[in-house]
């Protein structure tokens, strides 16, 4: 059988301090030592990671980032993108807040890799690397590049190559972050 290599992680997010002012109730736990969570009283599902609501963005970095990090440096691509209902957590996991004002060990997952992206290089000087970063929002089937916004939207499209590849960005509607080195590795969120 053909190997998939996409795996997925669960993340849960603690209350807000609002949803406890409101008295709004934890639906979801994890199963200590498993890679399970438990929906309601008992619909359990299983997960590649599974991180509970006191994880820390290091951890997360560390568990599923880390090693796609190392293969991109190596020269194998990675694409890594959270999905989920508004106000669940993205833009927080994957760090694309307000990077430059946020604490160390708050930092999301393009603030690491960028770093240690970068410390790679540093550290390679026999090694000719080419960074490339592109910040695209996919909205309703329009692409708008967010670094160059006089773009139109109209000139931005999504190609496939001969072998029905999308290549560059999937064909996903959420706010998309790329991150490419050679090779290229994608963080959408
Ligand atoms: N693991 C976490 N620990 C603490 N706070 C969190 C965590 N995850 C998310 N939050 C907080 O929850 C709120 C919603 O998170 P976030 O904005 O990341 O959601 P989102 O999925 O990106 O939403 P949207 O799709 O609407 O952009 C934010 O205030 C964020 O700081």
């Amino acid at each position: 059988m053909e190997e998939i290599p996409v795996k997925v992680a669960v993340r849960i997010r603690p209350l807000l301090s609002k949803e406890v002012l409101h008295n709004h109730q934890v639906c979801v736990r994890s199963v200590p030592n498993t890679q399970q969570i438990i929906i309601g009283k008992d619909r359990a599902f299983t997960f590649d990671y599974v991180f509970g609501k006191n994880s820390t963005q290091g951890e997360v970095y560390t568990v599923c980032i880390k090693p796609l990090l190392l293969s991109l440096t190596e020269g194998y691509n990675a694409t890594v993108f959270a999905y989920g209902q508004t106000g669940s957590g993205k833009t927080y996991t994957i760090g694309g807040g307000h990077i430059a004002s946020i604490a160390e060990d708050e930092k999301g997952i393009i603030p690491r890799a960028i770093q240690e992206l970068f410390q790679h290089i540093s550290e390679n000087h026999n090694i000719d690397f080419c960074v490339k970063v592109s910040y695209i929002e996919v909205y309703k089937e329009e692409l708008r590049d967010l670094l160059e916004l006089e773009t139109s939207v109209k000139d931005l499209h999504i190609r496939e190559d001969e072998k029905g590849n999308t290549g560059r960005i999937l064909d996903l509607k959420f706010d998309t972050y790329g991150f490419s080195c050679v090779p290229k590795l994608f963080f959408l969120s």
